[in-house]
């Protein structure tokens, strides 16, 4: 359960005078299994629907996608068993990772640098097998604990397993979709995105987040005639920094997107569905074609929200740039040439809501 000291509902609570965001009336939808089964001209139809969706919002819905609904059913149930736990018990998913690292459990502190929400969350790296370090790794934060933990060893080692399952499935279908975006850009390597998230060194991680209800917003909704008060960030406004990021989250509502105009919408859930975001890198890829779409969670009223986040990230060693023939020729590069592993040590020493990328921009 997440607790707060004195003052820190102050720096998670949105002012009273926020609207609520309207909700986003036509998410951009894509049926991956109408792509496949729809031949050249159905594909061709496909890929310009993501592209056109991340050229304008840089985000989408995916149906069709394969995933059996069973599996996430599964992983959404043991997450709520695991968020269910002591806090004692799952800050002991956290004594196994080195200083410093963002893995492992955590509440209302997000990063390093005095980020806070209304939610827990486990974080974990993982590989293209699945966990990122191995069976009896020792700096697992689910496999690593103390022998004297109270939660047995099997059961977080059947949470692990079903964990590298769901990212084995999830990031199958991650791939399908970068292939769409290749397509739909016109590129003609169209593995050039997926390639990077399905090398075996992907600098990919997993996100369990658990937004627990506040059932006082109720009261001060209605205090304030249900447009206004009472609005509680989960999740600060912020973009991935990843090539794309994979959501699938249960029936609750919260999550929000900026669009172009900066303008809140908030998205209405689906639990059956993912949601993709384009991420910063893959803006930088695209030479600024595809947006990387800020977004945000608020906390609800009533019910618990419970997500989780693909996010398919390239090599470290990874150099990342405007593709050339999306600049064009004669046409402007907007960023500089940098790593991954540039980028992310500087991308972590940043607030939560800040511009990443201006770092890397070319103003002149
Ligand atoms: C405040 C921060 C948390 C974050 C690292 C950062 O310094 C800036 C980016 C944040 C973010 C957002 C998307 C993902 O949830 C995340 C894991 C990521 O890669 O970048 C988080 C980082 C985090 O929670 O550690
Ligand atoms: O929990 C969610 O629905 C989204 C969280 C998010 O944006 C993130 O973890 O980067
Ligand atoms: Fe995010």
């Amino acid at each position: 359960m997440v607790v707060l000291a004195k003052g820190e509902l102050e720096q998670i609570a949105l002012p009273a005078v926020q609207k609520a965001a309207p909700p986003l009336a036509d998410v951009p939808e894509v049926d991956l299994a109408t792509a496949a089964s729809g031949g050249a001209e159905g594909r061709a139809a496909a890929a310009r629907a993501v592209a056109a969706a991340c050229e304008e919002h840089g985000f989408f819905k995916v149906t069709g996608h394969g995933v059996p609904l069973d599996l996430l059913a599964r992983v959404e149930n043991a997450a709520a068993a695991f968020f269910a736990l002591q806090q004692r018990e799952k800050e002991s998913a956290m004594s196994a990772v080195a200083p410093g690292s963002p893995f492992g459990y955590a509440s209302k502190r997000i990063g390093s640098n005095g980020d806070l929400g209304w939610v827990e969350y486990l974080l974990l790296g993982v590989t293209a097998a699945g966990a990122s370090t191995g069976d009896h790794s020792a700096d697992d934060p689910l496999l690593s604990v103390p022998d004297e933990d109270a939660v047995p060893a099997a059961w977080r080692r059947s949470f692990r397993d079903l964990l590298n399952e769901y990212t084995v499935a999830v990031r199958r279908m991650t791939c399908e979709v970068l292939e769409l975006m290749a397509e739909g850009l016109g590129m003609e390597d169209t593995d050039a995105f997926a390639r990077l998230v399905l090398d075996d060194d992907s600098d990919s991680m997993l996100r369990v987040n658990h937004y627990p209800p506040r059932p006082e917003l109720k009261h001060l909704q209605q205090l304030h005639g249900g447009g206004g008060g009472g609005r509680v960030t989960g999740f600060g406004e912020h973009t991935d920094p990843q090539i794309i990021s994979v959501l699938r989250s249960n029936a609750t509502s919260g999550l929000e997107i900026a669009l172009r105009d900066g303008t809140w919408v908030s998205v209405p859930p689906d639990q059956g569905s993912f949601f993709v975001n384009v991420g910063d890198a893959l803006q930088v890829l695209t030479n600024g074609r595809f947006r990387s779409v800020r977004h945000r969670v608020m906390v609800n009223s009533v019910h618990s929200r419970v997500s989780v986040i693909f996010f398919g990230g390239p090599p470290l060693r990874e150099t990342l740039a405007p593709l050339p023939q999306l600049v064009g020729e004669g046409g402007r590069s907007r960023y500089r040439e940098f790593t991954w592993r540039e980028y992310k040590s500087s991308a972590y020493r940043t607030k939560l809501a800040d511009n990443r990328l201006c770092h890397f921009e070319i103003t002149s």
